[in-house]
């Protein structure tokens, strides 16, 4: 006997990758629903060689589903998610609305598989920012072996990570740089994407920051470990698919670049391309469609007692959300539900 899986927000760019994930990792379902708004009702999805007809989430009735895969943002999540977990089907939230939330696990299966028994609690297990997930798989086996004090990070977020419009938006501002009377104005995004970069994802915070910066720190510490300060700066680049960060560790203990290496060789999710020539690195393009966390530019930080710096790249819609949730649904499966 398999599960019973709904995925909600099967029209989106998460969704859609979520249905993709599943069919390709075989995952043992007896039965999966695609959900979106009323919008969408009808609308045809892929899953593996068969198609889908989505179905309207309002008034769907969760019962007797194992486990629900959520897309829809944080407004949708509020209202649909408490109905699915007091039906009795676990949801698996990619929204940032319970991630905070000490009585929910926050997951990266790599990292924190052991917090997934926290999911009794309300039947809710929320899947963090993509560009937390990328980062906390390298940053784990390091920490493991010598104790990270503080990170500085500097992402280069792509457009896909801002949804359907992000994409939509990039596309038709570097159509319109060409093409007399196609659209140019910025309408997802606070200035032009197109040929440009903006130091802003979500919104501002009252100490500076942004929302994104902000996750990424509180996230990293619930994650990996709340001793370990993060400061960053979230920048979106006009890149479809695929988020770079740019990061520097101090560590409690001298880390050789040469065992980082090596470490991170090992490591669960990593894939370390690492060669001191040009091109001996992963650029975002390379990432998409990937389930890899890409680490390049592995090199010592001689400006600090035990410091390094390194590059890394991974498909935000992948590693990001859709891989991670399949990956904790996986988990509950295999750890607690054991129906397959
Ligand atoms: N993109 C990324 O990198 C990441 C995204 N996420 C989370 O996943 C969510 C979805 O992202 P993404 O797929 O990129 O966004 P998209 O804009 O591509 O898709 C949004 C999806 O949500 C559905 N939806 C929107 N409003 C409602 C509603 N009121 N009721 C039911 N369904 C609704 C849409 O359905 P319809 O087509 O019918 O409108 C669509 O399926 C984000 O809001 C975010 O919370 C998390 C981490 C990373
Ligand atoms: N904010 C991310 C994507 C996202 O949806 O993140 P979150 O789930 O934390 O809102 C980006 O724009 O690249």
């Amino acid at each position: 006997m398999g599960y019973k899986v709904v995925v909600a927000g099967a029209t989106g760019n998460v969704g859609r990758e979520m249905l993709s994930i599943l069919a390709e990792r075989q995952f043992p379902a007896d039965e999966v629903v695609a959900l979106a708004s009323r919008r969408s009702l009808g609308t045809e999805v892929s899953f593996g060689d068969k198609t889908l007809k989505t179905k309207d989430i309002d008034g769907f009735d969760f019962t007797g589903y194992d486990m629900a895969l959520f897309a829809i943002g944080s407004d949708a999540t509020k209202k649909y998610a408490p109905i699915a977990a007091s039906q009795g089907c676990v949801v698996i939230d990619n929204s940032s609305l319970y991630r905070y939330d000490p009585q929910i696990p926050l997951i990266v299966p790599e990292v924190n598989a052991d917090a997934i028994e926290g999911y009794r609690n309300k039947m809710i297990i929320a899947n963090p920012n993509c560009s937390t997930a990328q980062m906390v798989v390298a940053l784990k086996p390091l920490h493991d072996r010598a104790r990270i004090r503080r990170v500085v990070v500097s992402t280069y977020q792509s457009v896909s990570g801002a949804g359907k419009e992000g994409m939509d938006e990039l596309w038709s501002q570097t159509k319109g740089m060409y093409v007399p009377g196609q659209e140019v104005e910025p309408k997802k995004f606070q200035r032009q994407i197109a040929f440009n970069v903006i130091p802003q994802i979500d919104v501002f915070m009252e100490d500076g920051q942004t929302k994104e910066e902000w996750k990424m720190v509180a996230e990293t510490k619930k994650i990996l470990d709340p001793s370990v300060k993060v400061t960053a700066t979230c920048v979106r680049v006009p890149v479809f698919v695929g988020h770079s960060e740019s990061i520097n560790i101090e560590f409690e203990d001298f880390l050789d670049e040469d065992e980082a290496r090596d470490i991170l060789r090992e490591a669960p999710g990593v894939l370390v391309i690492d060669k001191r020539e040009p091109g001996g690195y992963v650029t975002p393009i390379e990432s998409a469609g990937e389930d890899a966390t890409y680490v390049s530019r592995i090199r010592q930080d001689q400006t600090v007692e035990n410091g390094l710096n390194l590059w890394c790249v991974s498909d935000n819609l992948r590693k990001g959300a859709a891989l991670n949730a399949v990956q904790i649904a996986e988990l509950l499966g295999n750890r607690i539900l054991k129906k397959a």
